[in-house]
């Protein structure tokens, strides 16, 4: 049973926290519904948030999970992942199981984009599991597009000693290198990440979700971390921003890279389509195994 959430300030964000009899915590800001903190009974967290991180309570957050929508990176006219990050958003239900999180439609969002929209972010909290869900409804009278991502900041030791498991047999665009390829077998390590940092975008086309593990074989047994995206995630977005990029990220200490690993349930190369009055859904679940 979880204490009820209270509206906080963290870490000078205005949030809502919960905290669970097991020790299990969570904390989302309000500011795009931004999950900032993800603690499992053991007082580990699981989420890289940047210390630097600006708290001007509009510009991005670095860290967390932010929520891209309605447009990934640059890849359309918006501001780069769209406005959600940017807005306050709604705290719809809070209860024992989660917090449901709405951003619709206002002149805010008609200012970038005109139509009318239904977003709510499901954060479903148990222990040893979170799973973070976005349903999208179009509730206007003209159908349009989008493209989105939950844009997990996964907090690892370091970044260097993590491996990731399950991409290979992807075809996999490497946005620094702008080169294609199919993901060969083995798991993907990051050493070389220093240098220039890893920015890939992975398909998963077909209808079944994608499972990958985070492992990271310095610490003990236990500290695996299970990923599972909806069969809609039809992209796997992997990025560290490196040394370089690290450095010149005012938002992000020097060796913020070290630190985190994102790993982000995305729908982007193929825009999705919503009629009116239709909805579509995307989540990521991650487990500590
Ligand atoms: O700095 P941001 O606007 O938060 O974007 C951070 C990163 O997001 C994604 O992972 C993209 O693949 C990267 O190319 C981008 O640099």
């Amino acid at each position: 049973m979880a204490h009820a959430w209270t509206r906080i300030s963290y870490e000078g964000f205005p949030a809502w926290c919960a905290q669970w009899a097991d020790g299990t915590s969570a904390v989302v800001a309000e500011q795009g519904a931004q999950l900032l903190s993800w603690k499992t009974a053991d007082g580990r967290e699981h989420l890289y948030l940047s210390p630097a991180s600006l708290r001007d309570g509009q510009a991005a957050i670095r860290g967390g999970v932010p929520v891209c929508f309605p447009q990934f990176n640059v890849r359309g006219p918006l501001p780069k992942h769209g406005f959600a990050r940017n807005l306050r958003w709604q705290m719809l239900q809070a209860d024992e199981d989660g917090i449901v999180m709405q951003l619709t439609d206002s002149a805010a969002t008609r200012a970038f984009w005109p139509h009318a929209f239904d977003a709510r972010l499901r954060i479903t909290v148990h222990a040893r599991q979170l799973t973070i869900g976005l349903d999208v409804q179009n509730t206007g009278q003209v159908p349009w597009s989008m493209t989105c991502a939950l844009h997990s900041y996964l907090q690892v030791d370091d970044v260097a000693q993590t491996r990731l498991t399950g991409l290979q047999g992807l075809a996999c665009w490497d946005a620094l290198a702008d080169t294609r390829f199919v993901q060969p077998p083995g798991d993907v390590g990051f050493a070389a990440t220093t240098e220039p940092g890893f920015d890939r975008v992975f398909s998963t086309p077909g209808a079944a979700g994608k499972v990958l593990q985070l492992q990271q074989p310095g610490l003990p047994a236990g500290r695996r971390m299970e990923i599972v995206h909806s069969g809609t995630a039809s992209e796997i977005v992997v990025w560290n921003p490196g040394v370089q990029l690290s450095h010149s990220l005012a938002d992000m200490p020097d060796d913020g890279w070290r630190q985190m690993l994102c790993v982000e349930a995305a729908s982007i190369d193929t825009p999705v389509q919503l009629a009116p009055g239709q909805q579509w859904s995307i989540s990521q679940t991650l487990t500590l195994a």
